[in-house]
């Protein structure tokens, strides 16, 4: 006998099918209206229809649901007065894509504890965003596994695809055939034109292998997803990229290519240098374009927590409740003031 196949593979346990998820945790009335009207705003407010801005804020990851439930409500009723100027899209993120390793995220670790219970993983995961749709508050969220989106995609409104993945053609089909508005990071060292390639890739249509809800191999055919956006945030060769100059380079840069002078700018990352509360002086810079006339800000990305900061998950030693186990977070009651700041700079620039 000759044996060349998986040989590094130590094992296999049966994943669930999407199907057999969605028929237990089902998309309700109020959710579906939640997940609707947040991409239909979305694509308004990005597509400039709509003079409000898009803030998508919350934590960098969810690996505790309560504290992300929490978040949401107090996050939710914060932005209730802003609503004329910001559309709150709270960041429910199960899919971290590590440098080098690290924990990878509630779906592939719910237990923080190397299991790997995936399965349980799924069902947190669509629970939690069950649980934010039913509160009225749209969903954003990373697709890092080009085929787990099949078990949740139905409950976002807003997807992203990360600095890691922008150039990867499996992110791009997978992008062009997502029922939602698509926003695309820049590079991690701080190249923009990935980012527009892979819109211009995206809004084509492709055919790609992936899973049915029932679970069997297919291969898919999209229509191409008309709305993809740049998320400038910032990279290792270029440093932070929110300045007038850097949104302008980039507007234009969108322009050339033929496509919308529309962005959204992550005020974390690459932009803050991963200090939390550096996250104030990008907002600052943004609400002074948007006032100075800046018309390609559509959009702004905060990494906000119940407690700010971030933490290790050590064996043995609880958790403090609603601190970051991924990228340091600012305080929710640090970001409320911020999303103030935003909202009347709308106002002002586009009153
Ligand atoms: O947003 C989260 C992190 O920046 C990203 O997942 C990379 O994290 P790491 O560099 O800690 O692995
Ligand atoms: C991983 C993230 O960002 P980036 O891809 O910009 O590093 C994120 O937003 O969680």
């Amino acid at each position: 006998m000759h044996s060349t196949d998986d040989i590094r593979i130590n094992g296999a346990r049966p994943l669930i099918t999407p199907w057999v998820l969605a028929e237990e945790l089902p998309l309700g009335e109020t959710a579906a209206a939640t997940v609707t009207g947040g991409r239909r705003q979305a694509e308004a407010i990005l597509s400039g229809e709509d003079p409000r801005v898009v803030a998508i804020v919350g934590p960098c990851s969810v690996h505790d649901p309560r504290a992300l439930l929490d978040f949401a409500a107090q996050l939710q009723a914060a932005c209730a007065p802003l609503a004329d100027a910001v559309l709150p899209i709270l960041r429910v993120y199960f899919e971290k894509p590590r440098t080098v390793v690290g924990w990878k995220g509630l779906i592939n670790d719910p237990d923080l504890d190397g299991s790997f219970h995936i399965n349980r993983g799924l069902h947190l995961a669509r629970r939690v965003l069950l649980e934010v749709a039913e509160l009225g508050l749209p969903a954003a969220s990373e697709f890092l596994d080009t085929t787990l989106g099949q078990y949740y995609a139905e409950l976002v409104s807003f997807g992203a695809i990360g600095a890691r993945t922008v150039e990867s053609q499996i992110h791009r089909e997978l992008a062009s055939g997502l029922s939602m508005p698509v926003g695309f990071k820049n590079g991690t060292n701080g190249q923009v034109d990935v980012a527009i390639d892979a819109i211009r890739s995206a809004r084509h249509g492709h055919w790609f292998a992936s899973l049915t809800k029932e679970g069997t191999p297919a291969i898919l055919e999209s229509s191409g997803n008309p709305h993809g956006y740049l998320i400038l945030r910032g990279g290792r060769e270029t440093g932070p990229n929110y300045t007038p100059a850097a949104v302008r380079a980039a507007a234009t840069a969108l322009a050339r290519a033929d496509l919308p002078a529309a962005l959204i700018v992550d005020c974390s990352h690459g932009n803050s240098e991963k200090d939390p509360r550096r996250q104030a002086q990008v907002m600052s810079s943004l609400c002074e374009q948007i006032q100075g006339g800046e018309q390609a800000i559509r959009g702004v990305m905060l990494e906000s927590h119940l407690r700010e900061g971030r933490q290790d998950v050590v064996p043995g030693r609880e958790l403090v409740y609603g601190q970051s186990i991924t990228d340091a977070c600012l305080s929710l009651a640090d970001t409320v003031p911020l999303l103030e700041q935003l909202a009347a700079a709308v106002r002002m620039a586009r009153s």
